[in-house]
């Protein structure tokens, strides 16, 4: 974030300068009213309507330079907000498919919602209130060591404690924002579970307890919120009670200065005003300090979202699609320390050929096409395309598509959910959409938003979307898994069928449609069971050979 902030440095630098400005004509206030009572108490008439020249120039003044400063101060929080939010989706969008899943949606869109918020309120739009006060402060302190060095001892001595207090309140708030935002993310994640699973809810007539789930969620956050507002309400009255004290303590001892004869009550006064000058800003420099160290943690969060994982998650670039080979060698996935879901897989993939992997239920299909497709590169082992290694976490991909056995759907029309917002010439969307056999479904549809007002899709429906995805786009590997499983079976074998005619590309099909006339079509058969490859090879050699794979058929 600090990077983000840094970048903005002309507008920081006319801020600094504004900021300046306003706070020396704030100031002048002071002397002005010095003068004009002094001129009074002299009957000099002349002083006397030049101090009131000098107070209407003042207003004018004051309201332009403040006025300015605060314009700048939104313009840099509104490009500050826009730069930041931008660049963490941007490195949101690099991540592989394994730390994505680290985090729930509710903590993500959190980054977003509460911790940016409180990055603005509690940071920055502090950090702009403290360079305009310790201006204000400081050199109202500069004029006061001018009319009376006692005094400006005694203030000083006062102020020090508008910085003790906020060091012993930052603790706290810093613990209670960082439950907040936390409290915050499993709300968030409680409405998409109940907004995501309002189907099965209603379904199952389960309303009551996911009712219950919410308000539980929502008791826990306005809690913690309350206690916040809490806490920082007690610090703000405390630092608030130490300012009357300043006042008390410097009224006391420019009075008995009067008394003394050691100062005019023009001066008098004015020492009261810039007095005055000094407890506000102090009041909120203490209560900015608050909460620029209350939100300590927070900020040392949004900081991974911002940094380090940009660094590890540069855009990655696509190799030609020129393909011959791609090659597995030993690649084994393991999850939870020695729990490995794939175990030593070499495989060998050739332009043009196709591929099915079976296996039961859990066996590692879904997970090796992840990894082929790169969405996971927390693996062991290598791959090498085209007899070239690609590293895990190198910066290249190469070309693949992927039709997913759950497809999603986006609030667009039906064409760029196929295109996914990529240009696209219509004829070839139109040959995607013949392809899949969406033709009558576009048709009818046309521009209308897939998933708002109602408009849905059948489960069918997806699948085909999906599989036009695919189709559009120019990838020499195509990855299938479970495609046709939503689809009838006249509909499944049509699409297969057209999809085989193309013998250029390489195709991988996840599958538990374990027919004869599907299987004999493909190039080669991989049988996986609990992650480790047991047989592969033709349909005929395979069955023949009755082992996993006879077994596997005839289970089904
Ligand atoms: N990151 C992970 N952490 C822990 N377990 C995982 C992870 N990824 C996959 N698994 C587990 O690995 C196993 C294999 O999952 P996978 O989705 O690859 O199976 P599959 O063969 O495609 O199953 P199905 O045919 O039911 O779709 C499952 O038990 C799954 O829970």
């Amino acid at each position: 974030m600090n990077k983000i902030v840094g970048k903005e440095k002309k507008l920081i630098m006319i801020f600094l300068v504004l900021s300046f400005i306003a706070s020396t004509i704030e100031i002048s206030f002071a002397p002005i009213i010095q003068s004009f009572i002094d001129a009074l108490t002299n009957r000099e008439l002349n002083m006397v309507g030049l101090s009131v020249l000098l107070f209407f120039l003042f207003i004018f003044f004051n309201f332009l330079f403040h006025y300015l400063a605060t314009i700048i101060e939104f313009k840099l929080l509104k490009r500050i907000h826009l730069i930041s939010k931008n660049q963490i989706m941007t490195n949101f969008l690099r991540l592989n498919l394994s730390i994505f899943r680290e985090t729930t949606i509710g903590e993500k869109i959190n980054v977003f919602d509460y911790n940016l918020e409180i990055y603005e309120q509690y940071y920055l739009e502090n950090i702009f209130l403290v360079i305009q006060n310790l201006f204000v402060v400081s050199i109202s302190f500069a004029y006061l060591l001018y009319l009376s060095p006692m005094i400006s001892l005694v203030l000083f001595v006062c102020a020090l404690l508008s910085f003790i207090i906020p060091s012993i309140a930052s603790k706290k708030i810093d613990s209670l924002t960082e439950k907040n935002s936390k409290l915050k993310s499993k709300y968030l994640d409680v409405l998409k579970e109940i907004f995501g699973g309002f189907e099965v809810i209603k379904s199952f007539k389960v309303e009551k307890n996911f009712n219950a789930k919410h308000l539980k969620a929502l008791t826990n956050l306005e809690q913690n919120n309350q206690q916040l507002k809490i806490q920082n309400n007690q610090f703000n009255i405390v630092i608030g009670s130490t300012q009357y004290l300043i006042l008390i303590v410097c009224f006391c001892v420019s009075g008995y200065l009067v008394i003394q004869g050691k100062l005019s009550l023009g001066e008098m006064i004015a020492i009261s005003q810039i007095t005055n000058m000094v407890i506000q800003p102090l009041q909120l420099l203490g209560g900015a300090i608050v909460e620029i160290a209350g939100s300590k943690t927070i900020r040392n969060d949004l900081e991974q979202y911002v940094g380090t994982q940009q660094n590890h998650n540069k855009a990655k670039k696509i190799i030609s699609n020129e393909f011959n080979v791609l090659e597995l060698e030993d690649v084994s996935y393991p999850v939870n320390g020695a729990y490995k879901v794939l175990k030593n897989i070499n495989l060998l993939f050739e332009k043009g050929k196709k591929y099915a992997i079976v296996g039961y239920s859990g066996s590692g299909k879904t997970t090796l096409l992840n990894i082929i497709a790169q969405l996971i590169d927390d693996y062991t082992g290598n791959i090498l395309y085209n007899g070239q290694k690609i590293n895990v976490g190198q910066e290249i991909n190469y070309n693949t598509v992927f039709v997913h056995q759950d497809t999603f759907i986006f609030n667009e029309n039906l064409k760029n959910n196929i295109t996914l917002l990529q240009n696209y010439a219509d004829s070839v969307v139109e040959r995607a959409i013949l392809f899949s056999e969406l033709e009558e479904k576009n048709n009818c549809m046309g521009e209308t938003i897939v998933n708002e007002k109602g408009v849905n899709l059948s489960g069918g429906e997806r699948q085909r979307v999906a599989i036009a995805r695919a189709v559009i786009r120019d990838a020499p590997i195509i990855l299938m898994d479970e495609i046709t499983s939503a689809l009838d079976y006249k509909t499944g074998r049509q699409i297969i069928e057209k999809l085989l005619l193309n013998k250029e590309k390489t195709m991988i099909f996840v599958t538990h449609d374990l027919r004869k006339s599907f299987l004999n079509t493909m190039d080669q058969i991989i049988c996986l069971k609990n992650g480790i490859i047991v047989e592969q090879g033709g349909y005929t050699e395979l069955y023949q050979k009755q082992g996993f794979f006879y077994r596997l058929s005839n289970a089904s």
